[in-house]
């Protein structure tokens, strides 16, 4: 056991006290039409009512007695000593491929900013004018890469602090994303987890970033104490879901021994789990339908812990009555994303319509645009606090996904 452990995740639903996010900076603003589909936006959001909306985001938390605290500063606190930050540096640029001379060049200009302009740098991407080149490279001055005005990218989907590492339990899995426009996020959670006081010696690393199986923290959802669903998905793999599962039924640490794999569809518009299932209450669930079969069907897999940790496996087609089964519930409320209607339900899903983010159980917090989700959730017994989303949502993500619990009451 960790004496004082700096993560408490034991639910998808206790009270939350302590919230990772990340302020929208200027990397939204280093999107263009060229690069939108790489860097896995839709559109390009108004930098400036993003960012209002996401202030308004982190303090409809904070009146709910929400400790809300930014990873860009706790990168920045980590990035103030001197051989974290060259350590950092250097697999920073290797991230994006730059070796040798080059290297030394990228790392030279970077050496010149304040910790400040480095880590907002960091997020806005450097272009390639700015690095003055003492050895070019003829890979960096002919062909399709020295097109791109960026030596290293913008990291538009910093704001979705959910997905590079997933907090479960008194640790965490820190991810390899599944796309090359995301993986530096990890790298950072990776930092701030090994290097930040506030979590250093005080976490269990369940898996790393060194695997090459992705897994990110959309899929990754803790139903309860010892049991959590893992949506196998466009961003996580069956591989990586069998290598986390083999770790936590054999880390002493770990009190999981049940885990649901759910097969969601292989598309953008539902890239996580959490963009189409989420946990609101001990019973009640929203869900888009669209992840069924005609008959209601889908693929589920039940892995249990038998009593050498070794893992024994169930398939399942109904995710009501897998979840009855598992959570040990004689009924449950799934709630559909947009009544269910052939045309509201994929639109507001589109929006994030099921990407809640629950606060206490029966209390989300979720994107006003999707009226016609949030009017059943109400009528279904949950208490909505709706966020504005005019822009936040161009990045296909809602309140769950822009949030990384670290600490919830025990339920
Ligand atoms: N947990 C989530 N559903 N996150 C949504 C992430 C959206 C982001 N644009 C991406 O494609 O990665």
């Amino acid at each position: 056991m960790i004496n004082n452990p700096a993560i408490q995740v034991n639910s998808e639903i206790g009270t939350l006290k302590t919230v990772l996010l990340h302020r929208p900076g200027a990397e939204i603003e280093n999107i263009t039409p060229d690069t939108m589909e790489r860097l896995l936006f839709d559109d390009i959001p108004f930098l400036k009512n993003a960012q209002k909306e996401h202030d308004y985001f982190a303090e409809v938390l904070q009146a709910h007695d929400v400790e809300t605290i930014y990873i860009e500063q706790l990168l920045e606190d980590v990035l103030s000593d001197a051989t974290v930050k060259d350590e950092f540096l250097t697999r920073y640029v290797t991230e994006y491929h730059y070796m040798g001379d080059t290297m030394q060049d990228i790392k030279a200009y970077l050496n010149t900013l304040s910790t400040h302009d480095l880590v907002a740098t960091i997020y806005a991407g450097v272009r390639r004018e700015i690095v003055d080149f003492r050895h070019p490279n003829l890979h960096d001055v002919a062909g399709s890469d020295a097109e791109n005005p960026f030596l290293m990218d913008p990291l538009p989907n910093a704001y979705f602090t959910r997905d590079p590492q997933a907090m479960m339990g008194s640790g965490v899995t820190i991810n390899r994303m599944a796309y090359e426009a995301r993986r530096p996020e990890s790298l950072i959670s990776e930092f701030v987890m090994t290097y930040h006081p506030r979590f250093a010696g005080k976490v269990d690393i369940w898996t790393d970033r060194n695997s090459d199986a992705r897994m990110e923290g959309g899929d990754e959802l803790v139903l309860n104490d010892h049991t959590l669903a893992i949506g196998v998905s466009e961003r996580t793999s069956s591989r990586a879901i069998q290598a986390l599962v083999e770790k936590l039924f054999t880390n002493e640490n770990s009190h999981f021994d049940t885990i649901l794999a759910v097969d969601i569809p292989h598309n953008h518009a539902m890239m996580h789990l959490d963009t189409v299932f989420t946990m609101v209450n001990y019973d009640q669930f929203t869900v888009f339908p669209g992840i069924m079969d005609d008959e209601g069907k889908m693929n589920i897999h039940i892995l249990r812990a038998d009593d050498q940790g070794q893992i024994v496996m169930e398939h399942r087609d109904n995710l009501k009555e897998s979840l009855k089964e598992i959570l040990n519930l004689d009924d449950l409320d799934l709630i559909e994303t947009g009544g269910g209607d052939p045309i509201a339900a994929p639109r507001e899903q589109w929006n994030d319509g099921s990407n809640n983010l629950t606060i206490a159980p029966g209390e989300v917090v979720t994107y006003d645009r999707n009226y016609i989700s949030i009017k059943l959730m109400q009528e279904h017994g949950i208490k909505v606090n709706e966020i504005k989303s005019s822009e936040l949502s161009r990045g296909r993500g809602g309140g769950r996904c822009m949030s990384q619990p670290i600490w919830r009451e025990n339920i």
